[in-house]
């Protein structure tokens, strides 16, 4: 693991929000993230930036004192999955995620590659992406109903040794109800009430993600695309810590 990395990621993070930073360039990434500061939110660094901007980027974001969700969704056979996992605690990224429908052995894999890591990163798998639907799912022969199959994914991905996963905040209650409340979840797919949903299907509001049981809210579009992106994330986290004080 990286020390630099590790020594200035460390910034007190009063949100739950990872704003999910699909960008083309570093540049537009970076310039990006120079408005935000690393109290406000951690940050996601997907296929689309990773593949332009490389690890570089993750550092330098890091550097900066963010927490970096890499979101690579790794799919692939075991040996491979577990060496890429292996590279992302490298890097030094806070946390990074798998596809659960890799399987058991792949995931024991990658949770096994890193279990000697003094500080790794929080291992996560995709169960159901939230841009999918029954239908959907149909088509690629799955046949339960989505929050089925996002249960059945979610107990494999714990018993194999992980720390939760990305689902959307539809199956959050049921959740946390079967596996318990420190398996974390990750949900994107957050719209605020009048945000257009876009390719999402399987949509919820900030807090009532929250309410329903969400750990971290993963925001792109509704925020990175906004007129404004920083009231828009600043109105985000009003609402979210209102709720919070409203439940201490
Ligand atoms: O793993 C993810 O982050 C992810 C899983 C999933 O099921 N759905 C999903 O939207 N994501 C990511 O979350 C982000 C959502 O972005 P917006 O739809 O713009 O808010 C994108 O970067 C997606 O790649």
């Amino acid at each position: 693991m990286n020390p630099l990395i590790l020594e200035n990621a460390t910034a007190n993070v009063a949100s739950p929000v990872l704003v999910a930073l699909d960008f083309s360039t570093a540049d537009a990434a970076l310039a990006f993230a120079a408005r935000l500061d690393p109290s406000q939110c951690r940050l996601k660094v997907g296929k689309e930036l990773f593949t332009a901007a490389g690890p570089q980027l993750v550092e330098q974001l890091a550097a900066r004192g963010f927490q970096v969700f890499l979101d690579l969704k790794f799919h692939d056979i075991p040996n491979t999955v577990a060496h890429a996992c292996k590279m992302a605690a490298d890097i030094g990224v806070w946390m990074v995620n798998v596809h659960a429908s890799g399987g058991r052995r792949m995931m024991s894999a990658a949770a096994e590659a890193l279990a000697n890591y003094s500080q790794r990163p929080l291992l996560i798998a995709v169960t159901v992406l939230t841009s999918m639907e029954a239908a959907d799912l149909a088509e690629i022969g799955i046949t339960v109903p989505p929050q089925e199959h996002v249960l059945r994914l979610a107990r494999l991905t714990r018993d194999s040794g992980f720390d939760g996963v990305v689902c959307s905040a539809q199956e959050a209650p049921l959740l946390k109800a079967e596996l318990g409340q420190d398996f974390k979840l990750v949900t994107p797919g957050i719209r605020l009430a009048d945000s257009a949903a876009d390719d999402q299907r399987r949509v919820m509001t900030p807090v009532a993600a929250l309410q329903a049981g969400a750990d971290y809210l993963v925001i792109g579009r509704p925020i990175t695309k906004a007129v404004d992106p920083l009231a828009v994330l600043s109105g985000i986290n009003a609402d979210i810590r209102a709720w919070q004080l409203s439940q201490a």
